[in-house]
Parts: C-alpha cells; structure tokens; sequence
C-alpha cells in the first residue's frame, strides 16, 4: 500500500490515509454559525476520501474573527451546528478536526472578495488587540489596542472555553491557530511584540502566551485525542522567529503534551518577497523539525501531486501532508490520488453509495 494510504495512528484516533483538510476560511457565517454552506463545503471533502478534514480558523471570540462572517465557537449555540457537521465526517469516514483562532490585529476585515482591508470601528469593524500597538500595515492599518495582562488571561481562557465545545460537538482533532501572522504569532515574533513585560522581549517572554494557552488547552482537551498546533515556523525576514528558535519551541510544546505540528510559515508582516514559493517547498524545513524534535508532523503549502505527497511520507519527511487549495480544485483529489499510485480497488476509498458505480468501466 503506498505510505500515503497507509493509516496513520494518533493517540486514540486513526486516520484511515495520510490525507488532511487543511483548515480554510469560507467567510460564509453570520454571527459565527456554520450553515448549509459549510456542510457541503465540508461534507463533500469527507466523501472524497481525505482521512482527516479540519475545519476552518474559528474564532474563540467575536473580535477574533479575522472578518465578520468568520466561523466562531465562542457561543454554545454554536456547538450543535457544528455537530451535525463532525457527525457527518466521522460517518462517511474522515476524523473531523477544527481549527481554534484569534485573528489579533489582522481582525476586523472585510472577506477578501471584497477588499481583504480593515473595516472601520462602528461602520461594521471593531477595535482590534495584539501584544502590541503596531499595525500589520498594507490593507490592514488598524493600529490595535495593546493587550493588558487581563486581556491575555481572557483570550486564554476563551481558547479553554473554544475546545471544550469543540469537543461537545464532536471534534477529535484540535489545532490551535499558532500561525500567519494571528493573536499567537504576534505574540511569538519580535516583528510584532515590543512589549517590556513578561510577555515580551526574551524567547521565553515571546512563547509565553503560546505555552500558557496550549498548555491550559492541554488541561480540558481529553489526553486521548490529538492536541495539534499549527506555527509560523520562520518569518523569512531578518529580526523575526526563526526555524532554530521554532525547534526549541516544539520541543518545548512536545513536552507540555503537543501531539502532532502542523507546519507552516510567514504572514505576521505584508512582506513576502522573501518566500521560497515553489512545489512543497515547506517540506524540507518539515522534514528538519520532524527530525530534530521528533514530533509528528503535517505538512502542507503547495502539495499537488500524489508522488509528490507519497514521496514525502515514504522518504520520511514528514507523517501526513494537509491540502488546502488542491482540495478546492478537487473535493475527489484522495480518490485520484489512490487511482494515480496504483491503490488496489481505489474505489473504496469512496462511499459505498458510488464505490461499485464508480468501478465500472
Ligand atoms: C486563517 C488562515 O490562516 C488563512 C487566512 C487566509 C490566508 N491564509 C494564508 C494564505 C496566504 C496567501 C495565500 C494562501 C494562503 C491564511
């Protein structure tokens, strides 16, 4: 069986392939709630045979919402919409995850369809928080408040309240958004924490927040099911978080309970003139972490190709991959994948309702 399709098993959870969902906002809610949209959005890529799909960024509170029609679990009426979603990913075979964010001082946007700009405070927008006063620049200016020590304990403990309820509605996979440039990253990278107090300044300070929230998630999330984070691992950019300094965080986080990373990279500042965009060109810095720290791993950004993704299990690089975009294209990209490496009754991987219709010639 290729590596890709062999199963892949975390704590008390078994993928069925090493295929993810990666974690993709719709900007489709109202007041947080998921909808039809997200069911079938959703739904869809847990029949097309992927092994684990996320859900997208969900806000841990109502000013964390990168834009107003972001998912949120910061209510309880939030809970059974999402159930009825993981519900239907468990039936049809994939373990539904969720992704639980703050969106920091990027918050406050407008849906990329329609400017991807910050919304002014009182016309629609909100006063955004970070560790500190300095704006993200380009269409995001706000100049956000700077956190107190009371704001972080607050934030913390709505991610506390966000995975009890993911795991009320059903999830058995938790990621927590640690990445591109969100409330965590912001505390994380030098780029955007200037703060003097015992969040700032030091590599300590700056993982502070980080370690503090993963390790109060860590506290309620059962121990049985997979604690995941995904990180900005390195800014690109002289001054910002490096992937030596990430080593020691994830080494760190591995021994507060991280059971898998999900490895990603830049985005706390508009410059990306520095990124080595090419075919999975985040799998060698995956492939470093995964050795140094010993942590499994997913790795993701611009995996399209079923060698490409085998070759990068097989050759021990990283233990499951995450699309994201391929998966716009192809709800199906598992299935093709299975057909393209040779998979013995790759139809299976489907349905039963298509598997034996889709066999025949
Ligand atoms: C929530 C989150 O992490 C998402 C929000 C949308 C942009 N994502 C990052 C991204 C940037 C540029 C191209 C593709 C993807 C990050």
């Amino acid at each position: 069986m290729p590596s890709l399709f062999q199963e892949f098993q975390l704590k008390d959870v078994r993928l069925k392939n090493r295929v993810g969902v990666s974690p993709m906002c719709q900007y489709s809610s109202e007041d947080g709630f998921p909808n039809d949209w997200h069911f079938v959005h959703l739904g869809s890529r847990a029949v097309g045979g992927a092994g684990l799909v996320i859900v997208e960024a969900t806000a841990v509170s109502p000013e964390g919402r990168i834009s107003p029609a972001d998912s949120g679990i910061y209510l309880d009426e939030h809970v059974e919409p999402f159930a009825r979603i993981a519900r239907f990913m468990k039936q049809y075979g994939a373990v539904p995850g969720i992704q639980i964010a703050h969106a920091g001082r990027k918050a406050s946007a407008n849906k990329p369809w329609e400017g991807d700009d910050h919304i002014e405070t009182g016309k629609g927008g909100w006063d955004t928080i970070a560790p500190s006063a300095i704006p993200f620049g380009g269409n995001l200016n706000k100049t956000p408040m700077e956190m107190t020590v009371d704001d972080i304990a607050g934030i913390q403990n709505a991610f506390v309240a966000a995975a009890q309820r993911s795991l009320a509605a059903g999830f058995e996979w938790l990621e927590l958004h640690f990445a591109h440039g969100y409330l965590a990253h912001e505390f994380y990278s030098p780029l955007a924490n200037k703060r003097t107090d015992r969040y700032g300044g030091s590599f300590e300070n700056r993982i502070r927040f980080i370690m503090e929230t993963f390790t109060a998630v860590r506290n309620v999330w059962p121990d049985r099911l997979p604690l995941t984070a995904r990180l900005s691992v390195t800014d690109w950019i002289e001054g910002g978080v490096t992937v030596e300094e990430s080593i020691e965080l994830v080494r760190r986080l591995k021994d507060a309970g991280l059971d898998l990373l999900d490895v990603s990279h830049g985005f706390v500042t508009p410059d990306i003139s520095q990124v080595p965009w090419g075919p999975g060109f985040m799998i060698p810095i995956t492939s470093r972490i995964r050795q140094e720290t010993g942590i499994p791993t997913a790795a993701g950004w611009m995996i399209t190709d079923p060698h490409q993704a085998n070759d990068a299990i097989q050759d021990q690089h990283t233990d499951m991959v995450v699309l994201a975009r391929e998966m716009l294209r192809d709800p199906y990209w598992p299935y093709h994948a299975a057909v393209a490496l040779g998979v013995e009754e790759a139809s299976e991987i489907l349905p039963i309702q298509y598997a034996r219709a889709v066999k025949a010639k």
